[in-house]
């Protein structure tokens, strides 16, 4: 695991920003195509606006790139909750992405059957072969939940690599997520974490004991692969160890 601690938001968006590209370039390299499941919620969407800046844009080839989703609010994509709607917003459309290689969760579905395609059109797309993404973006919540892992819900302790419906009680609501299993099974995993109020949870997942059901984000360690977290050092502040 590798700390990336910087002062200002901008440096850590940068760093990523280096660090996705440079992923995407070694997978298309290695195997002709960059498979990247994005994160939801504030924290990306300054990621993918710098993504699709004059500064990252001709750093590699976007025809390369397929999109999925980590998580998925149970919504219309033209709802503003909506993460897919946020990324086609702020990469998808401003990159001219093919619609062929951005995969949403199909939210006009009941959650279930929402969750049971998107697990087969992840299939699909990796031949049937285990599902390894080349990277996996996460946030992380105030709460310590990630994707939509959240604290005290049974799809925590799913062992199934799979996409799965949660109701989830504090949101009074469904969400569509990755199970850990399925994000576990990625060559590299990227928390990108800003601001103070995220300092806590930030130590309960790296450096506290043990406690899944409270801290979901302890669940994220990929198998036979790297894990990175990029952080502000607001975010980082209650840390005892710093950046490797
Ligand atoms: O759909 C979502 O909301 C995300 O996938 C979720 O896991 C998010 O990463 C955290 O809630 C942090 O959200 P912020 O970046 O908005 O703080």
């Amino acid at each position: 695991m590798k700390l990336h601690i910087s002062p200002a938001t901008t440096e850590v968006l940068h760093e990523l920003a280096d660090y996705f590209v440079a992923a995407a370039n070694q997978a298309i390299a290695a195997h002709g195509r960059f498979t990247v499941a994005l994160s939801g919620g504030s924290s990306p969407k300054k990621l993918f606006e710098l993504l699709a800046s004059d500064a990252f844009k001709d750093q590699l080839d976007w025809t390369k790139v397929y999109f999925f989703f980590g998580d998925e609010r149970n919504v219309p994509h033209t709802d503003p909750q909506s993460n897919y709607l946020m990324a086609k917003t702020a990469l998808f459309e401003p990159l001219h992405i093919d619609a062929a290689q951005t995969f949403a969760v199909d939210t006009s579905l009941p959650p279930a059957q929402a969750a049971e395609a998107y697990t087969t059109a992840i299939n699909q797309h990796f031949n049937s072969e285990q599902a390894r993404f080349d990277l996996i973006l996460l946030g992380l919540g105030d709460n310590s939940h990630t994707a939509s892992l959240f604290p005290h819900t049974s799809v925590l302790h799913d062992k199934s690599a799979s996409v799965q419906d949660v109701y989830v009680e504090e949101l009074k609501g469904h969400r569509i997520t990755f199970t850990a299993p399925l994000i576990n099974q990625a060559r590299a995993v990227a928390f990108l974490v800003f601001g103070e109020d995220k300092a806590a949870a930030v130590r309960h997942i790296l450096e506290d004991k043990e406690d899944i059901d409270n801290f979901p984000a302890q669940l994220i360690a990929p198998t036979d692969g790297d894990l990175h977290w990029f952080l502000d050092t607001a975010a980082a502040s209650k840390l005892d160890q710093q950046a490797s």
